[in-house]
């Protein structure tokens, strides 16, 4: 709950404040000198402040212990309280940070707006700086892969223009970290990443989320509630799983993109915005426009660029690079010792085929290191990771041991142990020959006469991709 200073020298203003504001269930602290207000800002940080700029037999006014407060704090607001012959210090007030004044006498539903509508500004300004943290801590796309470094060159491209880009991709592939990117490299990357998931969202919140609300013109009503196209300003807004969005919906935002304006549900006054927006969908929205349940104007409004984010089994080669790197975050976070993985239990991950992509590689790696744990440095074993993923190991990588080698005369033999090992490592580099031959150690058209003395098609090269 939020806690609320009071600072004023009348103890009966103070009093009166401290009343109207218990009742409505916020804690409160109060001081009636500048020393005590400073003393108890230092202390512990108050939610907010509500400050008279005129304060008797103190060394410091209102305007002096803002000044303060400002410096060593910025972030909690503070409303100021002025008089009759005091208004223009009020005023004055605002330009040193106050976030806004209330003038005496003052009835207790217009200092209860007020208070409110700050406790909002500056959770909403917290929000979004929490935001930008998570920005610069989620927006690097890890992976060498031919598909990954063509996707970086693509938003490198994309970023700086400002156009909408529509990302495709499946469930986990990484949408969120690629919108994120182009937030970052943006001009816009100073103003807020906001983000409506509108999968998980209930149709009839979908509204509310996006436009928020206001109860009128009323002053006094209840305060509104910014939606996230508000929330976005100056910034990107990430529309996720848009084919989830209401048709009508659709329809309200092909307006927005039209003329960046819109009405807060309950409200009249358009209010005008200035944001990219980027879109993501892991469903095929041509399907859906085809089945009626996507508007095609907003496909194609929302489609400038379209962008693909490959699947974890389109890029296996970026298995080993992203693995180290989630294991590395596991420990740190968890404070666990670093650990590494053994050349076979690598092996088992990129034959698997991820449904969950790099998402579910990821929540392996950390169930790994919860599972088993261990000193520095040591490897996890194939036979330590998860059942479904650790028995295709053997069979997908290990010599088939019904093919009874030993029966075998030696020549034979190494044909068939020749060829599972090609096919389990074809499997592993997506059936890119130059780098299975250049795992394997021989040259790329060595490895193709190879490949087809042994019989091994095609079909065996697309590995399971
Ligand atoms: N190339 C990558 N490098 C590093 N981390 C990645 C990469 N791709 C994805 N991740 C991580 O994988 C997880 C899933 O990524 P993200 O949320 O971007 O997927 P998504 O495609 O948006 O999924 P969904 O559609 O389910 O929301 C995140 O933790 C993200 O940080």
């Amino acid at each position: 709950m939020s806690e609320i200073l009071i600072i004023d020298d009348e103890p009966d203003i103070r009093l009166l404040i401290d009343a109207i504001l218990r009742d409505e269930g916020y804690t409160t602290r109060n001081a009636g000198t500048s020393d005590d207000a400073v003393a108890a800002f230092r202390d512990r940080k108050p939610s907010m402040v509500v400050l008279d700029v005129w304060l008797q037999n103190s060394p410091l006014d209102g305007i002096g212990i803002l000044q303060i407060m400002k410096a060593e704090a910025p972030e909690v607001p503070v409303v100021m309280i002025s008089g009759h012959g005091t208004i223009e210090m009020a005023v004055n007030a605002i330009q040193f940070g106050a976030y806004d004044f209330i003038e005496k006498p003052f009835k207790s539903d217009r200092l209860l707006l007020i208070i409110q509508r700050a406790l909002e500004a500056a959770k909403l300004a917290s929000e979004n700086a929490e935001l930008r943290l998570r920005v610069g801590a989620n927006s690097e796309l890890t992976g060498s892969s031919a598909a990954i470094t063509g996707l970086r060159h693509a938003i490198e491209k994309v970023a700086p223009t400002g156009s909408r880009v529509l990302l495709s991709g499946a469930a986990g592939a990484g949408k969120e970290v690629v919108a994120r990117m182009i937030h970052a490299q943006s001009k816009r990357a100073d103003g807020p990443f906001v983000v409506l998931n509108c999968a998980i969202l209930a149709p009839e919140r979908v509204e509310v989320e996006l436009f928020g609300t206001e109860a009128g013109a009323d002053p006094n009503a209840q305060p509104r509630r910014a939606g996230v196209l508000e929330r976005a300003h100056g910034g990107t807004l990430l529309l996720d799983e848009i084919a989830d969005m209401p048709l009508e919906t659709q329809g309200k935002i092909v307006r927005v993109l039209q003329d960046q304006s819109f009405e807060r549900i309950g409200g009249s006054t358009r209010v005008k915005v200035d944001l990219r927006i980027i879109a993501s969908s892991a469903r095929d929205l041509q399907a859906a426009i085809a089945a009626g349940r996507f508007r095609q104007d907003l496909y194609y409004r929302l489609a400038v660029v379209p962008l693909r984010v490959p699947s974890l089994r389109e890029r296996r080669e970026d298995i080993p690079e992203l693995a180290a790197l989630f294991l590395k975050r596991a420990a740190e976070t968890s404070g666990l010792p670093p650990r590494v993985l053994s050349s076979e239990a690598l092996a088992a991950l990129q034959v698997h085929d991820w449904p969950g992509n790099v998402r579910q590689l990821r929540n392996v790696m950390d169930w790994l290191m919860i599972m088993h744990p261990g000193e520095a440095g040591e490897a996890f074993r194939a036979d330590h990771l998860p059942g479904e993923i650790g028995a295709h190991a053997p069979r997908a990588l290990a010599i088939d041991p019904l093919a009874d080698i030993m029966a075998l005369p030696l020549r034979e033999a190494r044909d068939v142990f020749e060829t599972q090992y090609l096919q389990a490592q074809l499997l592993r580099f997506g059936g890119n020959i130059s780098r299975t031959a250049n795992f394997v150690g021989m040259e790329r058209s060595a490895l193709h006469r190879k490949l087809k003395q042994l019989g091994i098609g095609a079909e065996d090269r697309a590995g399971s991709a």
